[in-house]
């Protein structure tokens, strides 16, 4: 999928008013993220750590599979004439002429009057047509149908003897036919698909140990604001634990990424801008929460509207994403509406963990690898015209032009932020086809009273058998109702209020 493709998805603009910068609709600020994000360039990558990833090559296969006869019963292989006329009360006596175990290389032949116990998988030896499993006959104990093998650490020689079969077996019975999985020199997998649990295992059965695809993107979650301590930290007076960090670096790689969370940053700009320039190393996305919206503390806003590596003054400040396509009539977006702020407390470089155990800080992978190479500018901050995610930013950052998603510190507003703009743009870069949630309409029971008008509200839902009913209310600060809701109630812009039992659009977070 290329950045043009999503172009389409572009809504039209809302109206200016008066000198205020514009208000963007979620379509719009969707498009110009999924335009900017580029798909990072393929790897060649270990099966485990492309799971989840995009296949960039077709996958042939070079051996067929399987690939020789085997048995799929632990039983004797015969020939089908020595048993054509076994039944339950004359069973057909043969002569066993030992083990053949799966793995075993060395096959013995099977010749008229002749059996071998052959065990689920071993090779189908030579004279052999077919396999009668151990139940139709007496296992060589000379008694009756019997229910299974005795252990082979419990009786090291292997079978001899002579063996009763009580059945007979037409040919090919209970044998897997070389190649009848797939044939040597078909395709495997197809460039594009996405790596599930099913076809790392068709990889690894063909013998790659390797394979192209784009990788899961590094995504590095950081959250801002001097009132917040880390969970497991005693609250002194005004404090409030880190739950964003948390919930945004669980979603990250819940949408597939290589997350790194961050700890909290206090309120400083410049150990802001610091805490960012180290992180981007390791960065292919970078998320921040809070610090966004009007308030003299709103350090992400102060940090990030200037290109980190333009002085203070601003000169030298190149074009954000969105600042090159303003619409007639209206002010270039981008540009600081609000760089007050006075130094907080500096919290000094962060503490940082990873969520997996993919590769840490300066893995191999080429700089710029998938990235625009459009001019890296500072971020663009606007405000939407949804509840709640009013204020946003986004831009591209650092040498690499690296992306970067300023969702609002209000924990709902940044989980609902995450899920519109931050989850397809984790997908652009793995080059995931088809980024969106589940969507469809179900019955409100208990209807919305109200909605801003302009604004398409997300409310947070639960949805079971074509009802869907609120969680809490409005308010962007309560993440229990986020946590018991499985859904989002969508409420388009120009509607604002829904009668009990009318229809209303869902997302389903899961
Ligand atoms: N005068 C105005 N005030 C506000 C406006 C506005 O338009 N005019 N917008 C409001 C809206 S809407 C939102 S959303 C918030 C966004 O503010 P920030 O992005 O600057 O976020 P903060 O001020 O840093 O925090 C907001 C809120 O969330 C709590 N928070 C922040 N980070 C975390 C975290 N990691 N874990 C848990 N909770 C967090 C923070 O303590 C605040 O309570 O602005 C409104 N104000
Ligand atoms: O937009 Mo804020 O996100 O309404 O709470």
């Amino acid at each position: 999928m290329t950045g043009t493709d999503r172009e389409s998805a572009t809504a039209p603009a809302a109206a200016p008013t008066g000198g205020e910068p514009r208000v963007w609709s979620v379509d719009e600020h969707l498009a110009d993220i999924v335009r900017h994000v580029q798909p990072l360039e393929p790897l060649e990558l270990q099966l485990l750590d492309a799971q989840g990833c995009v296949l960039v090559e077709d996958v042939t296969v070079p051996v067929a599979l399987p690939p020789f006869d085997n048995s799929s019963m632990d039983g004797y292989a015969v020939r089908t004439a020595d048993v054509a006329d076994a039944a339950e009360d004359s069973p057909v006596r043969l002569t066993v002429i030992g083990d053949i175990a799966a793995g075993s290389g060395k096959l013995p032949r099977v010749r008229p009057g002749e059996a071998a116990r052959i065990m689920t998988g071993a090779p189908l030896p030579p004279g052999a047509e077919a396999v009668v499993p151990v139940e139709w006959t007496d296992g060589g104990t000379g008694g009756g149908p019997a229910t299974g093998m005795t252990a082979h650490s419990s009786d090291p020689r292997g079978a001899g003897g002579e063996v009763l079969v009580h059945r007979p077996a037409g040919a090919r019975a209970h044998v897997r036919a070389r190649g009848s999985d797939i044939a040597a020199g078909s395709l495997a997998l197809a460039a594009g698909t996405v790596l599930g649990p099913p076809q790392i295992g068709l990889l690894a059965a063909i013998g790659r140990a390797t394979v192209k695809v784009r990788p899961r993107p590094r995504v590095v979650v950081l959250s801002t604001g001097s009132e917040l301590v880390p969970p497991g930290t005693e609250l002194a007076p005004g404090q409030i634990h880190d739950s964003n960090s948390f919930a945004l670096t669980a979603a990250a790689r819940d949408a597939g990424a290589i997350a790194y969370r961050v700890s909290a940053v206090s309120d400083d700009a410049e150990t802001l801008r610091a805490t960012i320039e180290d992180q981007l190393i390791r960065a292919d996305l970078l998320v921040t929460s809070g610090g966004v919206s009007v308030g003299a503390y709103d350090v992400v806003k102060e940090a990030l509207s200037r290109p980190l590596d333009a002085p203070h003054d601003g000169s030298g400040v190149e074009e954000p994403p969105g600042a090159e396509e303003p619409r007639a009539g209206e002010p270039a977006a981008g540009g600081p509406e609000s760089a007050a702020g006075d130094s907080g407390t500096a919290a000094g470089a962060a503490g940082e963990e990873s969520t997996d155990g993919a590769p840490a800080a300066g893995d191999a992978r080429g700089a710029a690898g998938g990235r625009s190479a459009a001019p890296s500018g500072g971020v663009d901050f606007r405000r939407l015209a949804m509840q709640p995610g009013k204020p946003q930013g986004f831009g591209r950052i650092g040498p690499d032009h690296t992306p970067v998603l300023t969702l609002p510190g209000n924990p709902v507003s940044a989980y609902v932020s995450f899920e519109l703009f931050v989850r397809p743009a984790i997908h652009a870069l793995m080059g995931v086809p088809d980024t969106r949630r589940e969507t469809l309409r179900a019955v409100c029971p208990e209807g919305v009273a109200s909605s801003p008008a302009g604004k398409r509200q997300f409310l947070r839902g639960r949805y079971a058998d074509g009802t869907v009913s609120p969680v809490g209310g409005a308010g962007s600060h309560l993440v229990k109702a986020l946590a018991d809701a499985d859904a989002l109630i969508v409420v388009p812009e120009d509607t604002t209020s829904v009668a009990p039992g009318a229809e209303v659009d869902v997302i389903l977070l899961r």
